[in-house]
């Protein structure tokens, strides 16, 4: 029942069965949002048909720096290589925020292990006091956990989580003026508690031939996640037919993808898209680094009012039995942080657990 996985909504397991079809995603160069005006609307375009019709796409021209995305990949490999116990001194169990380092194959999918282990963190915040009828997402606010003896991981990857957020803003500001808002429409969702959450992420090799769930089949919940993968590949996206495409690795690319909380605000014209990963073959391990940029925890989001053009293509919002979405987006977030981690929500959040069944 509290099985899942953080940031991502359970959905039941697929098989997986490897067969991407040909297809690739989208390319989007974001520097044409700012770039000459002659071409804003064939941009606009190209940009809402990726996120219309499969809700993923590569974006590039965003400026982050080759030393910073080079630079989060050597500090995430020297903290996976740090020995188990100084891992386990910032697990995220001794966090009733869910910060922090999470073993491979605790966290869970419709069930089964996913074979990955990651570092979660969190805006940087003092615990707030939290009173009895108070909403239950204040307790998500609080501080990071960070190595001893690593200083570097914490200085690249504030530095990488200021830059992702940037790159996340412009694109949901490009979304914005692309679904013939102002383009400052989202912003209101914003302030200094919106939500974002960096996970560092190693997936180790296939522990068996037939065990190949690096992360089962999920929607991300918030708006956006934006997301830096190596070269080995893995990531693979469930288009309209239920077929897979695979995410194939674009060197300085970011992979960004629509959550459901843009689901709810476009009435499904844009719509959170299935997505999973495929574990490495054995011996070979692969890095990634999401970035999830929700609203304020405290947001309700509303349906936006779209063109009539557009509102014709908007599909409804997904009713899932098992996931029911839900517009407040600290409920979402307090839901997906208790199914992802079990042991932690039993050590800290006992009494919600108890009440919820
Ligand atoms: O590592 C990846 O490529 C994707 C991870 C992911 O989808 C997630 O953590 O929500
Ligand atoms: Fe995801």
């Amino acid at each position: 029942m509290w099985e899942g996985r953080s940031a991502r909504s359970e959905h039941p397991t697929l098989a997986i069965v490897s067969s991407p079809t040909a297809r690739a995603l989208p390319l989007i160069d974001i520097s044409r949002f700012r770039g000459p005006a002659a071409d804003r609307s064939a941009f606009l375009a190209d940009l809402r048909r990726a996120a219309h019709e499969v809700g993923f796409f590569y974006v590039v021209g965003h400026g982050v720096p080759e030393e910073l995305t080079s630079g989060i990949f050597a500090v995430a490999r020297e903290f996976f290589a740090l020995p188990l116990e100084d891992r386990l001194a910032v697990e995220n169990l001794r966090s009733p925020q869910f910060r922090g380092y999470t073993r491979t194959g605790h966290e869970y999918t419709g069930g089964v292990p996913d074979w990955r282990e990651q570092l979660d963190i969190g805006p940087e915040r003092a615990v707030l006091e939290v009173g009895t009828g108070e909403p239950l997402w204040r307790r998500l606010i609080g501080p990071n956990q960070w190595p001893g003896g690593l200083p570097a991981l914490r200085t690249t990857t504030l530095a990488w989580q200021a830059e992702a957020l940037r790159v996340s803003r412009e694109v949901l500001r490009a979304l914005a003026a692309a679904l013939g808002q102002d383009e400052g429409y989202f912003d209101t969702w914003f302030d200094e508690e919106a939500s974002t959450h960096v996970k560092i992420v190693r997936y180790p090799g296939r522990p068996a031939d037939d065990v190949d769930q690096g992360v089962g089949a999920h929607k991300d919940y918030g708006y956006l996640a934006l997301l830096q993968q190596d070269d080995v590949g893995g990531l693979q996206v469930q288009a309209a037919d239920g077929g897979w495409i695979d995410a194939t690795p674009v060197p300085g690319s970011f992979v960004v993808n629509i959550g459901e909380m843009l689901e709810i605000a476009t009435q499904g014209y844009l719509t959170a898209t299935r997505h999973r990963v495929v574990s490495p073959p054995a011996g070979v391990e692969r890095f990634s680094v999401p970035f999830f940029l929700g609203p304020r925890l405290d947001a309700v989001v509303e349906p936006l009012e779209l063109p009539a053009d557009l509102a014709a293509g908007a599909r409804g919002v997904s009713q899932e039995a098992d996931n029911p979405l839900h517009a407040a987006f600290g409920d979402n977030a307090v839901v997906g942080w208790l199914r992802s981690h079990p042991e932690v929500a039993r050590r800290w959040w006992a009494d919600v657990v108890a009440e919820r069944g």
